[in-house]
């Protein structure tokens, strides 16, 4: 299944995927959601929030495994996508910390941080709902284009357009890191529902790339066409090309 839902703006976008996610947890309370950072679902989170606030959605039984953080980073740096998460949705939810899953970026041997998160995402009995953002060349996660598609949690540098795009997010380029662990396209590829949200005029040309385009690993998203089951929420702007 492939659907498009399309909303007229980015609230509306925002809760239609955050409508999604309390469908999740509704028919499954003890469900594993994979979330993710980037200014695209911040609106799906606060709509969670308030709908949590309004007593509409429980968080008790949830766990959360996050897609990626970056490297030399620590959950304490305001930079960091751990951070993030409990800025943005975490702290505002009855959902318990100790079930918040996003990869140590301060970890001394990366390679057996990625281990131990493959692990630790395989003893949960995998990904029920994935919640993706699409970077602007295609990414999913930190996967940037490459000649083939990763499978596990891996280690990865991050492309200059990626550092560019995500320096609005910090005071200047140089301080953006260079690195970051990421779960790999088989992680992705292995959650059950794929959620993906996209806004804004500048996700058009991509958004089409991916999910209408040749599958490649020039464009990592495009691979989610062959998963079964893709929800793709957009606003108008980001969706005006299909
Ligand atoms: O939602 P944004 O800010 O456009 O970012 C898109 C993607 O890029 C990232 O921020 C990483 O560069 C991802 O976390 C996100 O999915």
């Amino acid at each position: 299944m492939f659907r498009i839902l399309r909303g007229k703006d980015y609230d509306d976008m925002s809760r239609i995927a955050a409508n999604v996610i309390s469908a999740q947890v509704t028919l499954m309370p003890e469900c594993v959601l994979g979330l993710a950072t980037g200014s695209s679902p911040i609106g799906t989170y606060s709509q969670l929030i308030r709908w949590h606030e309004d007593g509409l959605i429980d968080f008790s039984g949830v766990t959360s495994v996050n897609l990626d953080e970056y490297v030399g980073l620590d959950g304490s740096d305001d930079q960091s996508y751990r951070y993030f998460m409990n800025r943005h949705l975490f702290d505002h939810v009855n959902i318990n910390p100790k079930n918040t899953y996003v990869p140590n970026g301060k970890a001394f041997d990366t390679k057996k941080e990625c281990e131990r998160y493959d692990q630790m995402i395989h003893n949960l009995g995998g990904i029920d709902l994935q919640l993706l953002g699409l970077g602007n060349n295609g990414h999913i996660g930190f996967n940037e284009p490459a000649d083939s598609f990763a499978k596990g949690t891996h280690q990865v540098n991050l492309t200059e357009s990626t550092i560019k795009a995500n320096s609005r997010f910090f005071d200047k380029t140089e301080d953006v890191p260079t690195q970051a662990l990421t779960m790999g396209i088989g992680n992705i590829l292995q959650a059950g529902k794929i959620l993906i949200v996209v806004n804004g005029e500048g996700k058009a040309d991509i958004v089409k790339k991916a999910f209408f385009g040749p599958i490649t690993p020039q464009v990592p998203a495009s691979i989610l066409q062959l998963h079964k089951n893709v929800t793709l929420v957009g606003d108008e702007a980001a969706l005006s090309l299909i």
